[in-house]
């Protein structure tokens, strides 16, 4: 039903047949790695030296004042968004990765295991491979003690995003690039020891995530051990007390495999880049992306959606229609508000993402016939017209946050501050990865150029001039 809006063009089909038979070979993921970073490393030195001084664009005004929307001036390599067909995995869509990426054993959806390895080699990997990364994650996955004590230590009314930043920031405590930058390691080495922090803060994520899950919203229950045999979010689901539920497990696998990306200039992922480009070891770096992620104009737009969404239904009662939906929104627009979960700073047509999480809620009936999805999908039936109408905004249709929390809440995870923490959880697969290939390409400290009014005045006379 939502597939009139994505138009796959003749170029991205060529891509996908280009890539779709890039499979991993037999070897592991450091391995893989090794093997094609040369390969990579030459690309780089030889745009450098031979296209150095070839322009791709030009700086406008509005460009400068106006958030750098649209300016291409950042390396990000493993996705690219496209404003009509959305996001691509090193080439892959999103229906691309659903054919192709191995789910968990008896799932059917993506992990971010498989995600990953997509993510940082460019190839698809196979289910034993898959599987090997899953087993290295958990068997990586426990908090060291004073991390555990420092969460548990939180006020329960700090935000649980605050209290992730936290978390992860403590846990450079055991950074090896750190400890490996002490000892004078050459340049070249930076990507061996960032990837181990990488693996071991990506294995970490569930158990600090789940923990502050326990600590404010179920205290006094026990956390169980983390299953050597489980997936990232098998093991997840678990510890925050949902793993018999194995929709909603499956569910989190592709939620957390869909938002790992999304290109670098996204707030968090360009945070990541930024801070780690000044040689701030992973941990630092993910942390800072974080607090970006928790700002209501990105990650945090969807507790902001169910806050909204819930507000409506109290407001309007159970038999909401069309019209009332309609009311609503102009109500929220006209009272100054942004309306949650719609808009974007790249993507003019509905987010793929949300497609993708809506159709997961359309292939089961208890979906989709929960009060909450229904809501969520008569609001996207009104709200693009709306917009338009309201005449701003330059993207009227839904992003990811419009759908992602509404299928939590149907599954009794009701707690929608708690929300970005599990988008927090996924992040960290693209961030982590492009740190990765920062230091493996040995990209320079992040310093643009900035001017003052007076000077931006200066230099427009001096151009007309
Ligand atoms: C995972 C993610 O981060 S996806 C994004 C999640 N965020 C949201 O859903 C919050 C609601 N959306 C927004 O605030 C915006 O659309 C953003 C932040 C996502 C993108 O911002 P921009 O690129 O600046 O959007 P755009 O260029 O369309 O903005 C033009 C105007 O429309 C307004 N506008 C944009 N989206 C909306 C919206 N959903 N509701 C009302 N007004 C909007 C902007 O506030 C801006 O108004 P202004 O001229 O008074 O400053
Ligand atoms: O791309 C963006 O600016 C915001 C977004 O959707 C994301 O980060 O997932």
């Amino acid at each position: 039903m939502f597939a009139r809006f994505v138009v796959p063009t003749r170029a991205s089909a060529a891509r996908f047949a280009a890539t779709q038979y890039r499979f991993a070979s037999t070897k592991s993921l450091r391995d893989t790695l090794k093997d094609i970073i040369p390969a990579k490393q030459e690309q780089l030195k030889k745009l450098k030296t031979e296209h150095g001084q070839t322009v791709v664009g030009d700086v406008k005004v509005e460009n400068i004042i106006g958030g750098m929307r649209g300016l291409k001036a950042m390396l990000w390599d493993a996705s690219v968004l496209d404003p009509i067909e959305g996001i691509r995995f090193h080439g892959l869509s999103i229906p691309d990765c659903q054919k192709v990426l191995p789910p968990a054993p008896g799932g059917k959806e993506i992990i971010p295991e498989s995600m990953l390895w997509l993510l940082l080699t460019g190839q698809v990997p196979t289910s034993e491979q898959t599987r090997q990364l899953s087993r290295e994650l958990a068997e990586k996955g426990d908090l060291p003690k004073f991390v555990e004590q420092l969460v548990d230590e939180l006020p329960k009314t700090l935000h649980p995003m605050t209290q992730l930043g936290i978390g992860v920031a403590a846990l450079n405590h055991d950074s090896a690039f750190q400890a490996a930058y002490e000892k004078g390691m050459k340049k070249t080495e930076y990507w061996a020891p960032t990837l181990e922090d990488c693996l071991n803060l990506i294995a970490r994520l569930p158990a600090l995530a789940a923990r502050i899950y326990r600590n404010v919203y179920k205290p006094g229950t026990e956390l169980p051990a983390i299953n050597k045999d489980l997936d990232l979010v098998g093991n997840y689901t678990n510890m925050l007390g949902y793993g018999s539920n194995q929709n909603l497990t499956e569910y989190l696998r592709l939620y957390i495999a869909l938002h790992g990306d999304h290109e670098g200039g996204n707030a968090s992922a360009h945070t990541a880049h930024l801070v780690g480009s000044t040689l701030s070891d992973p941990y630092l770096s993910y942390s800072a992306a974080l607090f970006a992620l928790a700002g209501p104009l990105h990650g945090l737009a969807n507790q902001e959606v169910l806050r909204w969404q819930l507000a409506m239904q109290q407001e309007l009662g159970d038999k909401i229609t069309h019209d009332d939906i309609r009311d609503y929104l102009w109500k929220t627009l006209k009272s100054g508000q942004v309306v949650p979960g719609y808009g974007h700073g790249v993507l003019r047509n509905p987010d793929p993402r949300f497609i993708a999480l809506q159709e997961f809620c359309q292939a089961r009936p208890e979906l989709k016939e929960s009060p909450i999805v229904q809501l969520v999908n008569k609001t996207f039936e009104v709200a693009p017209d709306v917009l338009k109408e309201h005449g701003k905004t330059k993207n009227p249709y839904p992003n990811v946050d419009a759908t992602s929390g509404c299928v939590l809440y149907h599954y009794g995870l009701t707690e929608f501050k708690y929300y970005t923490v599990i988008f927090g959880v996924s992040r960290a697969l693209g961030a982590l990865t492009q740190l990765v290939w920062a230091r493996a390409l040995g990209l320079p400290i992040e310093r643009p150029k900035s001017l003052s009014l007076d000077a931006l005045e200066e230099l427009i006379k001096n151009q007309k001039q």
